[in-house]
């Protein structure tokens, strides 16, 4: 036992909660301590209940059954007012910031009388990110920011609420090794100064980086609960899928052919803060491009030119065939509020299999839905439900097993293993290199460097919206990457 906890009362606690929804068990009888001073991180497969015990600890969602325990009390959450006031701070899997409106702004959404207190809630913003050693752009809407940033400003958010407890739900998924770097210098801190952390990671390697004590959910109970000391990788493993999963096959031979994806002297304005500037790629038939940058140097441009959802303001773009898109906010390839079904077809709406008349075929549709849950394991295999209640994971699934199903020319992906537990995450890295495999053309754009260094067979770097290098696989040197990335010559 670590001395720490022996010694240190809880802040916040789950005591036997047990959550149901419709046919799924969410959580089963779940015990979760958060202590001050401590980082403990929650594990647990795709759709084990790590984001539901998080959300009933915001107040998002109610507990059927157990309680929750604010310093020793009994407490109900109705929402998410309650959780704030009792000093429990989210930065959500997802985000939740309102994207047009400024981080400063986005402060005052919890506050009432807003426009009075709009230099008071600057200040405390200001004053929260210094103490956590985060700088901000306060005065950019919400969606201009990089997704490093946007998390930033919603852990400011919640320490200028008073958050004595933060959850954070998978804040590393969509960030770089730096970016991580800094992200868990800053919790280390925070715990430091006495704030109880709840962190969800997917990635193993980050948890003795930074967590303290460990708890892993399997299917929606506890599986393991120890520090993190005194267990190794292999227990975690066990205990978050009951066995251990395979390694990620070597990189296969493939025979490169035409180019099917060009673009040449693209200059563009996307949502990011960077424009793209004058970028000029070539993709062939059977070959994998990656894209490196540290998040906001011009990506979700280039990904969005790539697929054809942006123009560019000059320079041209030329596809071959069919192309899919799975973009880095996975919300946007998706249909949340629709049911699973209809977010599965959403690329061939106008099959005639599908819809007559104009008029979508339900069954036809429910059938589709049903196979494509079969094949790329999504769960629950109800197409019925709606998209945005299946787990972020089992969207990820659903969107990138639609996208590379039906052997696309062209595939632009977007962080497309963000999310994802460790089964998934090679399952669809077998996915890209099998598309590739069978001649398409795809443009890899991820944080996770490891990602694309295993996968592609050419890198770029990004930086400021330039290509700031490129080179083959072969050749990768972390130096000389880190450097494009940092914007320095090379
Ligand atoms: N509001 C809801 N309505 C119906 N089902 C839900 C709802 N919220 C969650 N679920 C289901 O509860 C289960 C647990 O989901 P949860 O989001 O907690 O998983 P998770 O461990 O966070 O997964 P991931 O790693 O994919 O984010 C899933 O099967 C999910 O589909």
């Amino acid at each position: 036992m670590d001395t720490r906890s022996m010694t240190t009362s809880p802040v916040v606690a789950l005591r036997a909660v047990s959550k149901r929804f419709a046919t799924v068990q969410a959580l089963g009888n779940v015990d979760l301590v958060l202590r001050p001073g401590e980082v403990h991180v929650l594990l647990g497969e795709n759709g084990a209940g790590k984001s539901t015990a998080t959300k009933i600890l915001a107040g998002l969602e109610t507990p059927d059954e157990g309680e929750v325990v604010v310093d020793g009390e009994p407490v109900a959450l109705r929402a998410r007012a309650d959780s704030i006031r009792r000093g429990v701070g989210l930065v959500a899997q997802a985000g939740s910031l309102a994207g047009e409106l400024t981080l400063v702004e986005n402060l005052l959404l919890s506050h009432s009388s807003w426009l009075a207190r709009r230099r008071a809630a600057a200040d405390s913003l200001r004053r929260a990110a210094d103490a956590a050693g985060i700088t901000l752009e306060l005065d950019v809407p919400a969606h201009a920011l990089g997704v490093a940033q946007r998390q930033l400003g919603e852990l400011a958010i919640a320490l200028a609420q008073g958050a004595r407890v933060l959850l954070l739900d998978e804040p590393t998924s969509s960030l770089g090794p730096h970016e991580v770097g800094g992200l868990f210098a800053r919790l280390r801190r925070l715990a430091e100064s006495g704030v109880a952390i709840l962190f969800i990671t997917h990635r193993l390697a980050e948890i003795r980086q930074v967590a303290d004590v460990a708890t892993v959910l399997s299917h929606g109970t506890v599986s393991l609960h120890g520090n993190v000391s005194e267990t190794d990788d292999a227990a975690l493993l066990r205990a978050m899928t009951g066995e251990l999963p395979s390694r990620t096959p070597d990189r296969p031979k493939r025979t490169v052919g035409p180019v099917l994806l060009r673009l040449d002297e693209v200059t563009a304005s996307g949502r990011e803060h960077v424009p793209l500037r004058e970028v000029s790629i070539e993709v062939r038939s059977g070959e994998i491009l990656g894209v490196l940058g540290v998040a906001g140097n011009g990506q979700r441009t280039l990904a969005d030119v790539a697929a054809g959802v942006l123009r560019p303001s000059r320079g041209s773009v030329r596809t071959t065939g069919d192309v899919a898109y799975v973009p880095e906010a996975r919300s946007e390839g998706l249909l949340p509020h629709m049911p699973a079904k209809r977010s599965a077809v959403l690329r061939r709406l106008t099959e005639p299999r599908f819809a007559r008349f104009g008029v979508l075929d339900d069954r036809a549709t429910g059938r589709f839905a049903k196979e494509l849950f079969d094949r790329h394991d999504v769960r629950p295999r109800d197409p019925e439900v709606p998209t945005g209640l299946l787990s972020g994971g089992n969207q990820q699934k659903l969107l990138v097993g639609r996208e590379l199903d039906g052997a696309p020319q062209v595939a632009v992906l977007h962080g497309p293993t963000q999310g994802l537990d460790v089964r998934a995450t090679d399952a669809v890295r077998a996915e890209i290199q099998r598309a590739a495999g069978e001649g398409a053309a795809v443009l890899l754009v991820s944080s996770d460097v490891d990602e694309v260094r295993g996968l592609a067979d050419r890198l770029i770097v990004l930086f400021d919206g330039r290509v700031a290098d490129q080179f083959d696989a072969a050749d990768f040197d972390a130096t000389r990457v880190g450097r494009a990335m940092a914007g320095l010559s090379t």
